[in-house]
């Protein structure tokens, strides 16, 4: 594997609207699992599961060892965290809650080493020996890692979806992504992400980035609503979560061997 290359950006190119799910479990078994079940991209979530960089770490090497692509959320749009994600090996980056262009500006510049010339100056720190060089065998790492990664902006409110085109406009925002729960609530929805509302903004999200030729992605519960997501255009969807899919078999399994045993399953949490 190249690793100079960024596999996400591949994937966008070469696959029409991309499958990806959430990773919920924190553990690098379900990850490997999940990473062989066919998904393209999985999403390690480190905004809203408890695990640390050494978790993380384990994760990537197992989902390493499948054909997924795995996609870093970080647990908020910061300097520190950006850097210690990109250390240990991911190229991909999530980053939650950006809410205007200045945001997604310093997102960017921090997944960047500095280097002469750039319209953003990189504020990455430097290291050289660590998973991401391949403990640096990796010719010329330092100088080539800036275009191996790939920045993916997350709108979750009314006030982000509306600086779309000024932050899709900022030098190194690759994609767009919709956090539709966040944004149910931000509207007063939540967990409704079916609301009219909710979903006439997802679908405009979906149009203004069409417009702009910015890829953009989201993620749904269902296989109906992620059909209704790719029909709005969106560009790569996930489906749920390896911990949501689990609880619904489960479910599915014990009502129809034991109702009564069965729980009541909010469709909101997927
Ligand atoms: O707001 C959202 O929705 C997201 O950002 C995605 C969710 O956090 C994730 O739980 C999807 O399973």
């Amino acid at each position: 594997m190249d690793i100079l290359n960024n596999p996400f950006r591949a994937l966008l190119a070469d696959k029409a609207v991309p499958l990806g799910s959430w990773l919920m479990a924190g553990t690098p078994v379900t990850a490997e699992a999940m990473g062989c079940a066919g998904f393209d991209w999985l999403v390690l979530d480190m905004e809203h599961v408890p695990i640390d960089y050494q978790d993380a770490y384990q994760i990537l090497q197992a989902v390493g060892g499948t054909p997924a692509c795995p996609v870093v959320r970080l647990a908020w749009n910061d300097l520190v965290q950006i850097k210690r994600a990109l250390d240990i090996g991911a190229q991909t980056l999530m980053f939650p809650f950006v809410e205007n262009a200045a945001e997604a500006r310093s997102a960017v510049a921090a997944t960047r080493y500095p280097q002469p010339g750039q319209a953003i100056p990189g504020t990455r720190g430097f290291a050289a020996m660590h998973r991401a060089s391949r403990y640096g065998t990796v010719p010329d790492y330092a100088t080539r890692a800036n275009g191996a990664v790939f920045s993916i902006i997350q709108l979750e409110t009314p006030a982000a979806l509306a600086q779309l085109e000024e932050i899709a406009a900022i030098d190194g925002v690759d994609a767009l992504f919709v956090g539709p729960g966040d944004l149910s609530a931000a509207m007063g929805h939540i967990g409704n992400i079916g609301h009219p509302d909710v979903q006439a903004a997802i679908a405009d999200a979906a149009r203004r980035a069409r417009a702009i030729g910015k890829p953009i992605g989201i993620v749904g519960p269902s296989p109906e609503m992620v059909h209704t997501f790719i029909h709005y255009g969106y560009d790569y969807v996930a489906i749920a979560s390896d911990m949501g899919m689990m609880m619904r078999q489960a479910n599915a399994f014990i009502t129809a061997l034991k109702p009564s045993l069965a729980k009541a399953l909010d469709t909101g949490a997927y």
